[in-house]
Parts: structure tokens; sequence; C-alpha cells
């Protein structure tokens, strides 16, 4: 049994809706949302957690939405990936202005403007107590942030992946277009597969699934949420091998 609002993990990787940035906006990043996660991070980094952070770009640009109009599947999706660089760095910087340090590490090269994603340097930043931002997806065209968050996750040791979300968790449907979806508690990697539930892809859940490594999905606009799933309390829908 947890001890009432003591962190049951010691290294988390969280996966940040990019489209969740865009707060009422219709695009974009609004300084009033990110001031509001950053609070919601701090909250975590203070009880001594190490946090890596995977962050999304759907508030700016998807590789499909671009594809949709007839522009090169690739193409788009390094646009995708330029687009979570620029959500990392704004990240980063309200993290510094909240006080808190923190690097901004990338997949693709953009050298004058981030660090490159070194592993190594990353788990040494996650142990001196800085939050490490991953950002450029996994560097691949044709993947997610949701798979970033997997492949992240996996290599700095996190025992959980915590996808901070638009929704509350994970529905028997997209709760956005059937209001008769109920949630999941609880729910194994295998069931959300062939259910094909589309919260994630089935690249980030099957390779999660293969490194045992647990996810939980939660509402980043719930205050105090990401605390509680921390706390090991029950909030959103966990997903366990
Ligand atoms: N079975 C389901 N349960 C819950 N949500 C679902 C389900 N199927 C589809 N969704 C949708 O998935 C969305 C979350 O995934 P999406 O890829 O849009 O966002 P994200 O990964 O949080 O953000 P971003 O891609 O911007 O980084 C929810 O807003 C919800 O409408
Ligand atoms: O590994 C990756 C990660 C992302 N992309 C592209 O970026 C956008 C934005 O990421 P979201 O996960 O949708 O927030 C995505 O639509 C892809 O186009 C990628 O190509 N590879």
């Amino acid at each position: 049994m947890p001890e009432a609002g003591k962190p049951v993990y010691k290294r988390i990787l969280l996966k940040l809706s990019g489209e969740a940035l865009m707060g009422d906006d219709a695009y974009g990043i609004n300084g009033a949302m990110l001031a509001g996660i950053v609070a919601e991070i701090r909250s975590v980094a203070e009880l001594g957690v190490e946090i890596g952070v995977v962050i999304g770009g759907g508030n700016i640009f998807r590789g499909m939405a671009g594809a949709s109009t007839g522009m090169d599947r690739a193409t788009a999706d390094y646009m995708g990936m330029l687009a979570t660089v620029m959500n990392g760095m704004a990240l980063s910087d309200a993290l510094r202005q909240a006080g808190i340090n923190s690097r901004v590490q990338s997949a693709l090269s953009i050298e004058q403007v981030v660090e490159p994603y070194i592993r190594g340097k990353a788990i040494r930043y996650l142990e001196e107590g800085r939050i490490v931002v991953f950002a450029g997806g996994t560097g691949n065209p044709f993947f997610t942030t949701d798979t970033a968050a997997a492949l992240r996750g996996s290599e700095i040791g996190a025992e959980i992946v915590l996808k901070a979300t638009k929704v509350d968790g994970i529905y028997t449907a997209d709760p956005k277009l059937d209001p008769q979806a109920t949630r999941y508690t609880r729910i194994s990697f295998d069931e959300a597969i062939s259910r094909n539930l589309r919260i994630m892809d089935a690249t980030a859940f099957a390779l999660c699934r293969d490194q045992r490594l647990p996810i939980n999905v939660f509402s980043i606009f719930k205050p105090g949420a990401l605390k509680r799933v921390v706390a090991g309390e029950d909030e959103g829908t966990f997903v366990h091998v």
C-alpha cells in the first residue's frame, strides 16, 4: 500500500500532448496553459522524482494533415518533428522562468538551437535533478511522439510512461465521437492493441509491452492528476502487461 502523497516511482517519462498546449486557442502555445503544465511538473519534481518529458507537436503541425493535402508524407513528418522542437524549447523556457533546471535534447540534429540526443548525457542530467525534454520525436518519419515516449522511456530506464492528454483515460471508443463510451480503470496491452483503441498507436503499445513498461493515461487538464498518478493513486487508465 503506497504511503499517501509519496511517489511510487523514482524516474518517469511524461508524454505531454502537443495539442493540449493550445489551451482554448486554435493553434500554437497558450501561455496560461504552459504555466499550468509547469506547475504540475514542479509539484512532482519537488518530490525528488526524476522526469524525462517527450513533447508532441499536434498544436503546430501533424504529418498526416500535411499528407492529406498532397504533401510528401516524409517531408510533412519532418515538419511535425520540427514542431515538437519548438514546443520543447517553449517548455524548457517556461521551466527556466519558474526556476526549474531543464535541458532539451533533440533527435534531429539542430545543434545551434538545442543539444543532440545523447542517452548517457540525458541519464546524467536526470541523476543531477534536471528535467530532460526530449524533442524531435524518434527522429524518423512515419512514427509518433507516443512511440518516442515508449522509446525514450525504455532507454532511460523509466518505471512508467505517463501520457498526459486531452481525455481522462482510455475509453471503449473515442469519447469525443461516442458519448456512450466508458473508461477503463485498468487494461492490458494485449487488450488495448486487439481492441484497436486509438488513444496511442500500436507501435507505442507494443514497445512498452515488450519492455514491460507500464503506461498511465490521464488528463492534463485535471489539476493535481499528475501528482496523484505519481503517488500511485487511481487516476485515468493504467495499462499493464
Ligand atoms: N479509445 C480511446 N480512448 C480515449 N481517447 C481516444 C480513444 N480513441 C481515440 N481517442 C482520442 O485520442 C486523443 C488523444 O490522442 P492524440 O494523438 O490526439 O493526442 P496526444 O497524443 O495527446 O497529443 P499530440 O498528438 O498533440 O501530442 C483524445 O483526444 C481522444 O479524442
Ligand atoms: O517520431 C516521430 C514523432 C513525430 N513525428 C511527426 O511529428 C508530428 C507531431 O507528433 P505527434 O505525435 O502527432 O504529436 C506527427 O504527426 C508526425 O508527423 C514523426 O514523424 N516521427
